[in-house]
């Protein structure tokens, strides 16, 4: 099923690479009426220069959250609770809000599902794409415009000239995205966070932004972290995939790992739930819903769920524990009795 099976952290890690973006222990909260949500618990990820790190999940298991705290996008009621956010080793969680500003945008840029709501609708694209090159890199007027025109062009929007013109509500929504992926791509990030970048767009524009998604981090170096819910554009376009449930990674590998190797009772069900066979759609395979987020149970969350659950799943959160150096799994059953009486 996978289509890329290609050099991962395994061989990174080896080499001593160090990565562009090292999330350690992350956790944010949502401060609510109904008690602490716990959006995103402990979670940490690498990403390596020109890698695509899909994350993975069903709706509300944390992915958009892990994406906003990573930028620091976290409105009150909720908070960064703990952890470490590093690019290139400086810890962004440090850092003023000023300096966060100019992370953003320059060297982390953010594509989201809905490119509307990332568009002035009262200034053309061309005034709105100059703009934002003006604020963050020193170059003129007249060179901004060109370099908006040449990253309209590489993203395949045809008469570039003519969508410089236009006003957001003049294009389509593949043409809108297509954009916004040019905006974010021309201020040559090292990271691009796009979340759920086609969700919104019909299934025929889809592949088109991922090819093109796929193309430019080639080309560029720009390493991705691709938010989706669908395992389909994991397959076609991720090196890297890290599942997420209840707002913890509960497995993590090579797309091979992940596709051919699954070993987490919930990423076996995702999986299954794709069989083109079934028509339901999105995981149909795995019965009752998602815990509340506000009233976690005290052992693994997936139990409840779980057709393999036991009494020790029940009672005792297992670890993301290695299988190998880079697939790691959290469930006691993948895991041998030894690391169990450990507590591993
Ligand atoms: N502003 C907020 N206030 C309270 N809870 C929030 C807020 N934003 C997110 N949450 C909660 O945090 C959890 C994780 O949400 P998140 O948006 O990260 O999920 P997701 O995996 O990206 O889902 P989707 O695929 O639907 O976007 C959810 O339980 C959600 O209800």
């Amino acid at each position: 099923m996978a289509k890329n099976v290609k050099e991962g952290g395994l061989i990174k890690e080896s080499q001593n690479i160090t990565p562009i973006l090292e999330v350690n222990g992350l956790s944010t909260s949502f401060l609510t009426a109904i008690g602490e949500i716990k959006a995103v618990r402990d979670v940490s990820f690498s990403l390596y220069k020109g890698e695509v790190l899909a994350v993975v999940g069903e709706s509300g298991c944390g992915k958009s959250v892990t994406a906003r705290s990573v930028l620091r996008l976290i409105e009150p009621p909720g908070y960064i609770k703990s952890g470490q956010v590093l690019l290139n080793g400086v810890n962004l969680l440090n850092l003023s809000e000023n300096e966060m500003r100019r992370i953003r945008g320059a060297e982390i840029s953010m594509v989201f599902q809905d490119p509307m709501t990332s568009f002035d609708p009262v200034y053309t694209v061309g005034q709105q794409f100059t703009e934002a090159l003006l604020a963050h890199k020193r170059i003129s007027r007249y060179e901004a415009k060109q370099k908006a025109l040449h990253m309209l062009s590489a993203v395949s929007l045809r008469e570039p000239e003519r969508v410089f013109k236009s006003y957001p509500f003049q294009l389509s929504g593949g043409m809108r995205q297509r954009v916004m992926i040019a905006i974010a791509l021309a201020m040559d990030p090292q990271v691009l966070i796009a979340d759920e970048p086609t969700t919104a767009l019909d299934v025929t524009v889809q592949s088109g932004i991922l090819t093109e998604l796929r193309r430019l981090n080639k080309e560029t170096g720009c390493a991705i972290i691709l938010i989706t819910h669908d395992l389909g554009v994991v397959a076609e376009l991720a090196d890297r995939v890290a599942v997420m449930y209840a707002g913890r990674i509960v497995e993590t590998g090579s797309v091979y790992d992940i596709f051919d190797h699954a070993q987490h009772p919930y990423t076996r069900a995702l999986l299954a739930s794709i069989n083109p066979a079934k028509e339901d759609g999105w995981l149909i395979t795995i019965p009752s819903q998602p815990p509340d987020m506000a009233g976690l149970p005290p052992g693994c969350s997936f139990a409840g769920r779980c057709p393999e659950a036991s009494g020790l799943c029940v009672h005792s959160e297992p670890k993301l524990y290695p299988e190998t150096s880079e697939h790691r799994v959290s469930c006691w059953h993948t895991q041998s009795e030894e690391r169990k009486i450990a507590g591993a």
